[in-house]
């Protein structure tokens, strides 16, 4: 099944549905607090072993999120831990669900300060989730500093007090927990870095809303699974016994041919990296297509990949030509220069799936008077005309081609890498993907998918060629450029997982044998990626 993601107010969307079916806010509230309680329960047990022999310490803030403080507050306290709790305002200024969940409490409400938690076996972070609008500062930030210090476990309710739900951001003090309780729908910020950081392990409960309500909140994103790409999967990379009877004769043209184009002699590793890791991706021929005066060093260090020298725009042509490629690549250390530049935009214009990384992309900017990309040479080339188009920047590069939607603009406007993301696909006609330790793989008609998995190993010099690489040989066999993507970045963050500590890019496409058979293990169902049509129509 799709895994949606909601930002906060598609979230709040979701909770005034389930209202306006008759559940009372108050009962959403309750059972939030009775997950937040049971989580509490578990981690107080791991602490102090069994029993109710511990204290927890709860701190709410002004909104529902103290609310849900309160009811757990209460529950914990029926089951016999000691609870003390604190909160940033007086009872006299909480409004609604929450004044009620006061109310029920009927036991101390102190004000906030570290002296609440000296004797606490765990601390509950109730004081803002979805409704935070600003980063938290002044005596509130000073005492979440102080929380941080305490080396106290923290259960923080739907998210971790100061992280901004939709963005990830956290702009002022933001509470690190060790245990993130939310609920129905993880929010952006449990799967965007920073925000995710903070969160600690995360758990997402259902408290009673229905699934149809999405039909009219729609998601922002959903995250990236192999149920999103599973049914697309090359016959070529699946077990013997799955293999379609019709398709074990096949031969390699049915495998697809990638050309990678190659810079000078002293810049080819980026491109063999690539070459390698799309022939491992099952394509059934790859050819590397350097300048003449590199052709016989690169052929020296490549074996199964072939070599074409391409020189300038007309050797492109006629290499073209000669034989049938599915994919070109463009952009592993292939250059800036007037040579190279001119093979880019020549590329945009010939009727082939075309996947631009690297110094591709710089290529678009570079030498441009305006400092602008022409991003209607992207969105009218034949490649994204026919959803073939595929660009792999990592924030360096996004910040070049969208100076406006870069890393430092969304910190400064607090706005969400994933709306940037899908922007940037929007006006470019490509499926970008947009890398990271939280990579977003964006369409141009508004969907994105999200794959979060902190893996510092693949921050390593090539790994993204292995990943271009990757995406091109499954497009080669006839893959959808955004199963592709998804399919792509999943395989590379858990080959870099795998391999753990000392991997390099060249451990990378080896490792793809192995993930092969793991993936044969989702092959019983599914539905592609390319096949969804977003949750907003
Ligand atoms: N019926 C519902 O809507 C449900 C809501 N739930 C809980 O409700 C939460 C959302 O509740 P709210 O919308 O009341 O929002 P919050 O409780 O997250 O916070 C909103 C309050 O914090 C204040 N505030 C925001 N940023 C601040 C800052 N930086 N410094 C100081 N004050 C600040 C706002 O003025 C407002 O009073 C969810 O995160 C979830 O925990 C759950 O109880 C489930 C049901
Ligand atoms: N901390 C991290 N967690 C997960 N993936 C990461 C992390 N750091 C980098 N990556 C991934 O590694 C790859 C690096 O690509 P890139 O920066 O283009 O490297 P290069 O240009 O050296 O090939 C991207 O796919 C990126 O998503
Ligand atoms: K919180």
């Amino acid at each position: 099944m799709l895994v949606e993601i909601l930002t906060p107010a598609q979230m709040a969307q979701a909770d005034q549905l389930t209202i306006d079916s008759g559940v009372l806010g108050y009962q959403l509230m309750q059972s939030a607090g009775q997950a937040v309680a049971n989580a509490a329960v578990d981690l107080l047990e791991r602490r102090t072993g069994s029993g109710a022999s511990g204290m927890v310490c709860i701190l709410c803030g002004p909104g529902n999120n103290g609310g849900d403080g309160f009811v757990a507050a209460q529950l914990l306290e029926e089951e016999g831990w000691s609870v003390i709790l604190g909160c940033s305002v007086g009872i006299d200024d909480l409004t609604g669900d929450a004044l009620l969940a006061a109310e029920d409490w009927g036991d101390e409400i102190f004000s906030l300060s570290p002296r609440l938690w000296q004797d606490a076996d765990l601390v509950i972070d109730a004081l803002f989730g979805a409704g935070l609008s600003r980063p938290i500062s002044g005596e509130l930030a000073d005492l979440i500093d102080e929380l941080n210090l305490s080396g106290l476990p923290v259960l923080s309710v739907d998210l971790p007090s100061g992280v901004d739900g939709t963005s990830g951001l956290a702009g002022g003090a933001c509470v690190k927990a060790d245990q993130t309780v939310t609920f129905f729908r993880k929010k952006p910020a449990h799967l965007l870095y920073p925000g995710k950081a903070f969160c600690g392990d995360i758990f997402c409960v259902d408290i009673g809303i229905e699934e149809q309500v999405l039909d009219d909140t729609g998601h922002i994103a959903v995250e990236n699974q192999p149920v999103l790409w599973i049914d697309s999967w090359p016959e070529a990379l699946k077990p013997i016994a799955d293999i379609d009877p019709l398709r074990l004769a096949d031969h390699k043209f049915h495998r697809g041919h990638c050309l990678v184009l190659c810079g000078d002699a002293t810049h080819s590793g980026a491109a063999r990296l690539a070459a390698r890791s799309a022939l491992r991706a099952g394509a059934g021929l790859v050819t590397l297509a350097p300048p003449c005066d590199a052709a016989s060093l690169v052929a020296a260090h490549v074996t199964a990949v072939m070599v074409e020298p391409v020189q300038d725009v007309a050797s492109l042509g006629t290499v073209l030509a000669k034989r049938t490629y599915d994919v070109l690549v463009a952009g592993p250390a292939l250059g800036k220069t007037q040579d190279r530049r001119a093979l880019v935009y020549d590329a945009l214009e010939r009727d082939v799936a075309l996947l631009l990384d690297a110094d591709a992309l710089s290529c678009l900017v570079d030498g441009i008077e305006s400092g602008e990309a022409d991003l209607s040479l992207l969105r009218e080339s034949p490649a994204a005309r026919s959803e073939r188009l595929v660009l792999t920047p990592h924030e360096g590069e996004f910040a070049r081609l969208f100076p406006d939607l870069s890393h430092r603009v969304r910190e400064e406007k607090r706005l969400s890498k994933l709306d940037c993301a899908i922007t940037a696909a929007q006006r470019s006609g490509a499926v970008l993907v947009l890398k990271g330790a939280d990579t977003v793989i964006a369409t141009p008609d508004g969907r994105a998918v999200v794959h979060s998995d902190g893996v510092p190993y693949l921050a390593t010099a090539g790994s993204g060629d292995v990943l271009v690489g990757i995406i091109a040989g499954l497009m080669a066999q006839g893959v959808s450029a955004l199963d592709a993507c998804c399919a792509g970045v999943w395989l590379h963050s858990r080959a870099g997982r795998s391999f753990g500590p000392g991997l390099i890019a060249e451990d990378l496409p080896e490792l793809l044998p192995s993930l092969y058979m793991d993936v044969a293990g989702y092959l019983s169902g599914g539905f592609h990626a390319s096949d969804w049509t977003g949750g907003d129509d």
